[in-house]
């Protein structure tokens, strides 16, 4: 492995580099439809700026595009990722009532996408309703039929409830079509066994799981004086990220909570609570991979019930004062409330928000991203289907390397001062005792029709590799995430230092990897090409 810089010079630095920036680096990111974010959504702020490491060539811009022309749009709607595969017409926008076509859309190499672009009239409907042009817009043709959806980057599952939400309102305004009652989509989480059968989970067996015969009070659990320096870092579709450091002996680790509602009946974020059942494989998922380096690490997991603590609500309402909440306040749930409480390991900031020293550190956390997903392969039939650069965190460390067991071998990878954790495996796949669990995506209709980041491609082009069976295992998907995150490093993400010869060499040795990527047909033979095994 090239070794062409000191470890000590971006240890310090990338330190240095996170800690101006606290407000971004704790984002995550999209305003709901009630005001207007102080939290920029830092992937579009990320894309506008020009990242002066990557070459234009490299980049191939003036042939590959696969999002709008965002002076069609409004200048502010946002700037988006390219798309290195995909070859699009600037002057082929056009809206279309087409069904989405899998095939069609996928394929790498298309003439000409009819991506769909809203018509001046439908942004300020949905401004007036949303007022947050800059962060969704809905594209609907004359008759006011939606047929697409220009999405946020990164984490799109608020954009698209904003998204739902717009098109009853659109709807509703004009009166062509009768109103919905719910804006949500049923979750679609699946588990089945070997025979194929879709089992469903007790209340009672959850609480089992969580060493627990009742739920335990919520206040009681999680009282302030167990938790020291506590703050809000993040939030879900499904709730809420609190970081806090444990206030007993020996506990090494800052822990992060997530806090989820489930069961109840009230929607929350703009999305039907889960149950027990569809909350499940979320949980199974996170502690199956928890021992393997590179996936989120779980202490505990437990159900918790009664009002919302008052000293998170107190967080809660200093991050939305001080950065904007997309979600819901937690002052509307009652004493009978349930919620699912994830205890991790803090893993740092998401990829969209760091500053790497330059691109050897960011190669070098690449390769942590495919081992991780190649073990996760071979131990799991693991994909991860939704790997976002908002889903990948990034924490600086002191250790030199980073340990692997792959392919029964052991592998060390330097950590250019830098561990990478993938998390949020809601779309995930994965076998654990011939049971497979997954997220039928199969009636997502309006993911597959969004656009505005080379991300959204991906989601078409693995609804083409599994022709849109979500059961199967095909971790070709995880080479397709890989060329999005290889053109994120080359395209997007912030450099500290872009004028070293190490940058370009790195640099080069992306566009190298780029340009064969998508031969591989799982992270796990990518990672047998780059390590020679
Ligand atoms: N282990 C962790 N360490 C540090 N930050 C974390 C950790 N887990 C989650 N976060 C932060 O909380 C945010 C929300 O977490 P996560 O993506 O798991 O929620 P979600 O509800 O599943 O999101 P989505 O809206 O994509 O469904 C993340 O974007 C990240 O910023």
């Amino acid at each position: 492995m090239d070794k062409s810089s000191g470890d000590e010079i971006w240890e310090d630095s990338f330190d240095k580099l996170l800690d101006p920036r606290p407000q971004q680096s704790n984002l995550n990111i999209i305003k709901k439809n009630v005001r207007l974010s102080y939290n920029i959504d830092t992937s579009v702020e990320n894309s506008s700026h020009s990242i002066k490491g990557c070459s234009p060539k490299s980049c191939n811009r003036s042939v590959s595009i696969s999002t709008p022309n965002y002076n069609h749009l409004g200048k502010d709607l946002f700037n988006c990722g390219l798309s290195p595969i995909n070859r699009l017409q600037l002057d082929g926008f056009e809206d279309t009532t087409e069904k989405c076509n899998a095939d069609k859309d996928a394929e790498p190499n298309t003439k000409k996408r009819g991506l769909i672009v809203p018509s001046k009239n439908q942004i300020d409907t949905f401004s007036k309703f949303s007022n947050q042009t800059n962060k969704v817009a809905c594209a609907s043709n004359q008759s006011n039929k939606i047929v697409g959806v220009v999405l946020k980057p990164g984490k799109w599952r608020k954009s698209l409830n904003i998204f739902r939400q717009t098109q009853i309102s659109v709807l509703n305004e004009s009166k062509k079509l009768e109103s919905r009652n719910s804006v949500c989509q049923d979750r679609k989480s699946i588990f089945l066994n070997g025979l194929n059968k879709q089992n469903v989970i007790s209340q009672q067996d959850f609480y089992k799981y969580c060493n627990q015969g009742k739920p335990l009070k919520f206040n009681a659990a999680y009282s302030q004086y167990k938790m020291l320096k506590t703050h809000k870092i993040g939030e879900g579709a499904y709730g809420e990220v609190f970081r806090y450091t444990p206030n007993r002996k020996g506990c090494k680790n800052d822990l992060v909570l997530k806090i989820i509602p489930i069961e109840g009946s009230i929607e929350v974020n703009g999305e039907k609570q889960k149950n027990f059942s569809q909350i499940w494989p979320e949980i199974i998922i996170t502690k199956k991979l928890s021992s393997i380096q590179g996936f989120a690490n779980i202490e505990k997991v437990s159900t918790v019930k009664g009002k919302y603590p008052q000293h998170f609500v107190k967080l809660w309402k200093r991050y939305d004062d001080e950065k904007g909440s997309e979600n819901d306040h937690p002052g509307l749930f009652g004493e009978n409330q349930l919620f699912v409480v994830l205890e991790l390991h803090f893993a740092g900031s998401d990829m969209s928000n760091v500053i790497f020293l330059n691109s050897e550190q960011s190669f070098y956390a690449l390769q942590q991203i495919i081992l991780t997903l190649a073990v996760g392969e071979e131990d799991y039939q693991f994909e991860h289907r939704d790997l976002h650069w908002g889903n990948i965190l990034i924490k600086s460390t002191t250790k030199k390397h980073i340990c692997f067991k792959f392919n029964n071998t052991d592998l060390i990878v330097d950590s250019k001062g830098v561990n990478i954790t993938i998390i949020d495996y809601t779309l995930s796949r994965i076998t654990i005792d011939e049971c497979c669990y997954f997220n039928d995506l199969s009636n997502d209709e309006e993911l597959f029709q969004a656009s505005g980041d080379y991300q959204f491609d991906i989601y078409r082009m693995m609804r083409n590799e599994l022709k849109n069976n979500w059961s199967l295992y095909s971790p070709k998907t995880n080479i397709l995430w890989l060329s999005y995150i290889i053109a994120k490093l080359m395209d997007s993400v912030k450099y500290k230092s872009i004028n070293s010869k190490v940058h370009r060499l790195h640099i080069n040795k992306l566009k190298e990897l780029q340009s064969i990527i998508l031969t591989f047909e799982s992270a796990a033979h990518c990672a047998r090409h780059i390590f020679n095994l």
